[in-house]
């Protein structure tokens, strides 16, 4: 007799059991995977929600804080460019002289008033000065008013230290050339401010600066810190900034920096180059640490009391 085996296709063998398990573990793991599919898909929209509204927010609202560059290096300014910015309270503690006090501020930027050839002239003047001594960190002055010379860290007198030597170092040429540079500097401060040329006056300190990276050794070498000249010098109601390198070639780093409020506004020095600003804190500012190089520039300053007023620098009269 022939057994059946009855009910045969009803009841799973074992391998037909183990098929149905894997096959539910599969189905439950491909739910799971679309259920957490599902949340991820949620969060990456949330997060594209969100950075979508800052991005729109940002724009919306106008870049808070930008830099811009006022002239660079390679351009050529045959015109001052002018750049005017309310004047800040500050002269209001000072007397006023009118037809010189600020009335309308701003800065400007001309390389027409001192040609590249005067520029070199006067950064030779200032190489053979400031080789006499310098600082031991990386900035270093030479006042040909004064006579003040960075010497490791401090300063001398060239013309007591030198005595007559100096002669040898300085010609009357190079006082006649920095006092018609400083001429013609004071005019187009006038013309531009709109002011009395004859009711400026040179005020000090006036000084030759050559900055390079070495590291600071005092607080004389910390060239970058942001100031308002105003309240660093006093005196000055006009400040003005010839350059006698060029950014970029001789030197990297070293861009005098505008700090508005909203923003940077930058300078790259070029060698002839005059940047001019009215003094107060409407033209805070600071000088960018010099990373290569050397960078030499002087600072000419005019102020409108008489009381402050300089000679233009001289050869000292040397007994014979
Ligand atoms: O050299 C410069 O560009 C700026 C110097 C300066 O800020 C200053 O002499 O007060
Ligand atoms: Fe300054």
């Amino acid at each position: 007799m022939t057994i059946q085996r009855r009910g045969n296709s009803k009841i799973p063998d074992a391998n037909g059991i183990e098929k149905k398990i894997k096959r539910g573990n599969a189905l439950r793991q491909a739910s799971a995977w679309r259920g957490s599919r599902g949340s991820l898909l949620v969060v990456v929209v949330a997060a594209l929600a969100v950075v979508g509204t800052l991005t729109w927010l940002y724009l919306a609202s106008g870049d808070p804080y930008t830099t811009e560059t006022l002239v660079r290096q390679a351009e050529v300014i045959a015109q001052p460019r002018v750049y005017t910015v309310d004047c800040s309270e500050d002269y209001e503690n000072y007397k006023r002289y009118p037809g010189c006090t600020p009335q309308t501020c701003g800065r400007a930027i001309t390389d027409n008033s001192v040609t590249r050839e005067e520029a070199m002239a006067l950064r030779r003047l200032a190489e053979r000065g400031l080789a006499l001594a310098g600082s031991d960190g990386g900035a270093s002055i030479l006042d040909l008013h004064s006579g003040a010379l960075s010497m490791g860290k401090q300063f001398v007198n060239i013309y007591r230290y030198f005595g007559e030597q100096i002669t040898d170092v300085f010609s009357e040429e190079d006082f006649r050339l920095y006092r018609e540079v400083r001429g013609r500097i004071q005019a187009v401060i006038a013309e531009t401010f709109d002011l009395d040329p004859s009711l400026l006056y040179l005020t000090k300190p006036t000084f030759f600066s050559r900055i390079n990276s070495t590291l600071a050794k005092t607080q004389h070498d910390e060239y970058w810190h942001p100031h308002i000249d105003k309240v660093t010098y006093g005196s000055f109601d006009y400040t003005s900034l010839l350059y006698l390198s060029d950014y970029g070639t001789d030197f990297t780093g070293g861009r005098f920096i505008f700090m508005d409020s909203n923003g940077n506004r930058t300078v790259e020095p070029r060698a002839g180059r005059v940047s001019f600003f009215s003094s107060g804190s409407e033209n805070l500012h600071r000088v960018e640490q010099v990373s290569w190089g050397t960078r030499y520039a002087i600072t000419v300053s005019f102020t409108c009391d008489p009381a402050h007023a300089i000679a233009d620098p001289a050869m000292p009269i040397t007994s014979v």
